[in-house]
C-alpha cells in the first residue's frame, strides 16, 4: 500500500482540511498520515476559531513520521504562519520529500482568512520552490499573480506570471469562475486545459483540499502529473454529482462515492 502524508488544518466538521484529505487517501486505498498545522472550530456555516499548533510540535510531528513510515507523496493545505511554514520546507529538504502537492490554502470558501498576510512571502519563497505541482484557486492564484482574475484568458496570464517565480506544474482551478469549472495547467509554456462543465451544487466545502490530496495519493501510485490531475478531477466531479447534502451551511463532498 502507498503512503501520503497531509500537512495541514484540522476541520472538526470532517468536509475540508485533514478529516477531507485522509477520507479522500482511504477512498483511493492508500494509507493516509496528518501532520496537523492548526485546529479550526468551524462547520459548514463558517470558521469560529483557529488555535495554531506550535512550530516545535509541527517539526516533532514531522520527525515522528518521516523517521518511521516515509510517505510517497506529501500534500499541503493550511499552513497560517511564517514559524510553521519555515519548519516545514526545512524538515522537507532534511528528509528530502519527493512528490510534493502545496494547496496555498489562504481563504476558505465561507470567507474566513486562513494564513496571516506576512506569510504569503515565507509561502512563495521557502514552500513552493519545494513543491512539484502547486494548486491555486482563481483567489490564490490572483494573490500569487497580482492581478485579477475574470476569465480563462486571465487564468492563462496568471500562470504565465507566476511560472517567473515558480519553475513546478501550477494548476489553476476555475471553480469560482462563474462560466464553468475549467482547471488550467501549465508547465515550461504549455497550457493544458481539464475542461467540466459547472455542477449545480452548492456543497462544495473542501473541494480544494480533496482535489490536492487525490492527485497526492495519484503521484503516490506512480502516475505523472498530468495523468494525476485528470484522475484527481475526475474523482473530484464524481464527489460534486453524488449531490451530498449535510449540514446547515455549504456542505461537504461524498468522499466515498467511487466505493
Ligand atoms: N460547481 C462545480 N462543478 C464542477 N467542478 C467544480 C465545482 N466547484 C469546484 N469544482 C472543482 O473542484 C476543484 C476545486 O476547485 P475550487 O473550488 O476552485 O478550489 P478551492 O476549494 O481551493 O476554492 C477544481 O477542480 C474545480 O474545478
Ligand atoms: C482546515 C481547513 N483547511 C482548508 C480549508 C479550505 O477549504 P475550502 O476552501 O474548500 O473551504 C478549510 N476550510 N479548512
Amino acid at each position: 500500500m502507498k503512503k501520503v502524508l497531509t500537512i495541514a488544518g484540522s476541520d472538526p466538521s470532517g468536509g475540508a482540511g485533514i478529516q477531507a484529505d485522509l477520507k479522500t487517501m482511504t477512498c483511493h486505498k492508500i494509507y493516509g498520515m496528518s501532520v496537523i498545522t492548526a485546529l479550526t472550530a468551524q462547520n459548514t456555516t463558517g470558521v469560529y476559531g483557529v488555535s495554531e499548533v506550535p512550530p516545535e510540535f509541527v517539526e516533532a510531528q514531522l520527525d515522528a513520521v518521516f523517521t518511521d513510515i516515509y510517505p510517497d507523496a506529501v500534500k499541503i493545505g493550511m499552513v497560517s504562519n511564517k514559524e510553521i511554514i519555515s519548519v516545514i520546507a526545512d524538515k522537507l529538504i532534511e528528509y528530502k520529500a519527493k512528490k510534493i502537492v502545496l494547496d496555498p490554502v489562504m481563504v476558505a470558501t465561507s470567507g474566513s482568512k486562513l494564513c496571516k498576510d506576512d506569510s504569503i512571502e515565507m509561502l512563495i519563497n521557502k514552500l513552493m520552490p519545494l513543491a512539484t505541482v502547486i494548486t491555486p484557486n482563481i483567489q490564490e492564484a490572483e494573490v500569487l499573480c497580482g492581478f485579477e482574475i475574470e476569465n480563462k484568458e486571465d487564468m492563462e496570464k496568471a500562470a504565465i506570471k507566476i511560472a517567473e517565480k515558480y519553475s513546478g506544474y501550477i494548476l489553476i482551478k476555475g471553480g469560482h469562475l462563474v462560466t464553468g469549472s475549467d482547471d488550467l495547467l501549465y508547465m515550461d509554456g504549455d497550457c493544458i486545459w481539464y475542461e467540466q462543465e459547472r455542477i449545480n451544487n452548492m456543497n462544495s466545502h473542501g473541494t480544494g483540499c480533496t482535489l490536492s490530496s487525490a492527485i497526492a495519493c495519484n503521484l503516490a501510485e506512480g502516475h505523472d502529473v498530468k495523468t494525476s490531475i485528470l484522475n484527481a478531477k475526475n474523482y473530484i466531479t464524481g464527489a460534486l454529482k453524488a449531490n451530498f447534502s449535510i449540514g446547515k451551511g455549504r456542505g461537504p463532498l461524498n468522499h466515498c462515492w467511487n466505493l
